[in-house]
């Protein structure tokens, strides 16, 4: 479809979706429609089969896990055109309406800044008119909890967590790479998977110029991993998510954009509450790491080494095409998770991890001057905050290993006294903020920090 056409579509509807059984197949369908004629889609996505047969409980409140995610997993598809009308195919309750409204506009919101869109910021879904059955409830929370595992170093650490406090997790993932695999088989625990594939028409209208931009993967991947364990007659969901993601990285029109809304704690609180009411789940899912910062992470990491050949937290190594075999050594998440991993570890272990020495690089000194706030606004990545860097930054310019790298030495003479002193009276050590870890697993984190 040219582009002016889906630059005219008025409306983005979800006209049916269905769940295959005997092959875990869910079929997702998604139309833009407009004056010109509609653009269809389907993604499906294929759920990991239990070994015993799934009972009428089970399969109804995985209906109902579905019939949230069929709506979120929708705005890779919105996202083509924008069209002003975001059409719901059946009535939802409070908590629901409100997860979906965030994911399309405050989940969209980098997407939005960036393709100078500020309506999809205001977008409010049309909700037919009725009620919704009460769903029944589910309290699985004494069962084994599934670890998503997306290959990087925050995953591990709740992986080794749950593992060591003896809750025996089950790692799971989405369309596992190698990365993911060799992370897993790293663990010696026996994962589950579930494959998602977009629709080939997508990438076609991408590479025809059609709208583009970031979308909120987390909430997808969560709602993928309820839907597994829910099926599986698992427990929690445990994500890594970490503090800092849920600070935005600029202001626009009014609006906070931030690039990792959907691992942010809002998203996490939106998507429980969502759950309980359409669903009945009553410990769904939560966030074991919320409550540090991405450099407490690292210093915890730093004592686990089992994972050295394998740990990869850069996004390149999972793109969908043209992916990088590990770290790519020059993007913001690089950059920073070397920073961060730095002081709590010997040079030639990291630069073993990495596959090469990035503070020894001078042309690095640009990204990390971003990083460090000397420059522009956080970068749109999964990265920590500025004080973070600041903080890592000066543990570094302690230690005799570290001191005299180029980087160092002139990320040093570039930062203000204030940042210093801003350091110096840093809590990124201290585990705080919202959070929604339940007291059991709480006591996992505690004993690993
Ligand atoms: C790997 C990556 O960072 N991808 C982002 C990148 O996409 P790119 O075109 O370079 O490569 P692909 O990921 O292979 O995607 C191809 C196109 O497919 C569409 N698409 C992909 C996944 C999806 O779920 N829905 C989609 O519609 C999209 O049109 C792609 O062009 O740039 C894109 C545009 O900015 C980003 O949307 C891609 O981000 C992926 C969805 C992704 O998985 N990103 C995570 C690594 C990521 O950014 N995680 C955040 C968490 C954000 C959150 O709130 O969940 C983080 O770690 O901070
Ligand atoms: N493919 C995936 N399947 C399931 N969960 C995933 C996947 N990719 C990421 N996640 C989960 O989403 C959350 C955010 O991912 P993110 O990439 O930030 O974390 P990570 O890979 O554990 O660590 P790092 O921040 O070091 O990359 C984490 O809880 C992670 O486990």
């Amino acid at each position: 479809m040219p582009n002016e056409q889906l630059r005219r579509m008025d409306a983005f509807t979800f006209p049916s979706y269905s769940i295959d059984f005997a092959t875990g197949e869910v079929l997702f369908d998604y139309a833009l429609t407009g004056p010109d004629g509609e653009q269809r889609f389907t993604e499906v996505i294929t759920l990991p089969l239990p070994s015993e047969p799934v009972t009428d409980a089970t399969a109804a409140t995985l209906a109902r896990v579905l019939e949230l995610l069929h709506v979120v997993a929708g705005v890779s598809y919105y996202k083509a055109a924008a069209p002003p009308r975001l059409v719901l195919p059946a009535p939802l309750g409070a908590a629901a309406v409100e997860l979906v409204t965030a994911v399309y506009t405050k989940g969209l919101a980098e997407y939005a800044y960036r393709n100078d869109l500020p309506y999809v910021l205001e977008l409010r879904p049309e909700v037919p008119a009725g009620t919704v059955d009460p769903a029944t409830p589910l309290d699985n929370s004494d069962r084994r909890p599934l670890s998503a595992v997306g290959g990087g170093k925050d995953s591990i650490v709740t992986l080794e967590a749950l593992r060591r406090a003896g809750l025996d997790p089950v790692p799971f993932s989405v369309n596992p790479n190698h990365v993911i695999v060799a992370v897993n088989e790293a663990s010696d625990l026996v994962p589950l998977a579930a494959r998602r594939r977009l629709d080939p028409v997508l990438f076609e209208l991408n590479a025809a110029g059609a709208r583009n931009g970031h979308i909120p993967v987390t909430a997808i991947n969560s709602l993928i991993a309820v839907a597994t364990a829910v099926l599986h007659g698992l427990g929690s969901v445990v994500m890594s998510n970490e503090r800092s993601a849920s600070d935005p990285n600029l202001i626009w029109q009014g609006h906070e954009i931030n690039h990792q809304w959907s691992k942010g704690v809002e998203a996490e609180g939106l998507l429980r509450a969502a759950l309980a009411e359409h669903a009945g789940l009553t410990e769904p899912y939560f966030s074991l790491l919320r409550s540090l910062s991405e450099l407490h992470i690292a210093r915890v990491f730093a004592e686990i080494d089992r994972y050295d050949a394998v740990v990869t937290s850069c996004n390149a190594a999972f793109k969908l095409r043209d992916a990088s075999e590990r770290w790519c050594r020059d993007c913001p998440k690089c950059r920073f998770v070397f920073l961060a991993m730095a002081p709590f570890m010997p040079r030639e272990r990291l630069t073993g991890i990495f596959g090469g020495d990035l503070l020894a690089d001078e042309s690095q000194v640009p990204g990390y001057r971003e990083l460090l706030g000397v420059d522009g606004h956080k970068p749109f990545e999964c990265v920590g905050e500025v004080e973070e860097s600041v903080v890592a930054l000066s543990l570094l310019a302690q230690q005799d290993q570290w001191r005299d790298a180029p980087v160092v030495r002139a990320l040093v003479a570039a930062l203000p006294d204030t940042a210093w002193q801003a350091a110096a009276t840093s809590d990124v050590f201290t585990p705080g903020g919202p959070n929604f870890v339940p007291a059991l697993y709480a006591k996992a984190l505690t004993a690993l920090t």
